[in-house]
């Protein structure tokens, strides 16, 4: 384990156990329908390649960038768009595909901005949940683990840019970012 976790909540092991059923449930549900899944960066690039490897359906990819945490372990509450989609999404079965799911403003701008530009359906799948710290009111249609109130990194998720790379999730020992 990284020195600078305290407690691993998910092994890599748990954490593709999760994927896969996500990914059958999901191709069941959207059998015979055109599906886009959008992959929000940088947090849901590990989650994403591994969750398109588990849908059995036809499928195309595209990406956008966002960000609202900074270097901070709090959200600015300030949502920007750092690159935006390739393709229009009119008419188009959207799934966004998200690490987490925490105070919830990400994901709510991210449908808004979808439902204006009239994706036909827009569903949002993440493997990590932290319900205790919603500030919208907002439930994916998909999710793996409930997280409880604590700053987690790894499988993709970061702080200050550091831990994506950890293969399992974890939580981040205070005196990290103590002070900061
Ligand atoms: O529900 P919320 O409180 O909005 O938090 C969730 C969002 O925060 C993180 O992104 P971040 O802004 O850190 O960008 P990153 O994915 O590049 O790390 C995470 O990847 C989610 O997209
Ligand atoms: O707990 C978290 N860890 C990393 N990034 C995050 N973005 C929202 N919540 C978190
Ligand atoms: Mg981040």
């Amino acid at each position: 384990m990284h020195n600078d976790i305290q407690e691993v909540l998910y092994s890599e092991e748990q954490i593709m156990q999760k994927v896969k059923e996500l990914g059958q449930q999901i191709s069941q549900d959207f059998e015979g329908r055109n599906l886009l899944v959008i992959c929000v960066l940088k947090g849901a690039f590990i989650f994403m390649s591994d969750l398109v490897k588990s849908i059995t359906i036809p499928l195309e990819v595209d990406f956008m960038a966002v960000s609202s945490y900074g270097q901070s372990t709090k959200s600015s509450g300030v949502v920007k768009i750092i690159k935006d989609l390739d393709v229009p999404v009119e008419g188009r079965n959207v799934l966004i595909v998200e690490d987490i799911i925490d105070s919830g403003l990400t994901l709510s701008y991210l449908i808004d901005v979808l439902e204006r530009r009239n994706a036909l359906s827009v569903s949002v799948v993440t493997i990590f949940d932290k319900p205790i710290r919603r500030t919208v009111d907002l439930e994916p249609d998909y999710k793996g683990y409930t997280l409880p109130d604590a700053f987690v990194v790894g499988y993709g998720l970061d702080y200050a840019e550091k831990y994506r790379n950890l293969p399992y999730i974890g939580i981040l020992k205070e005196a990290v970012y103590a002070g900061k």
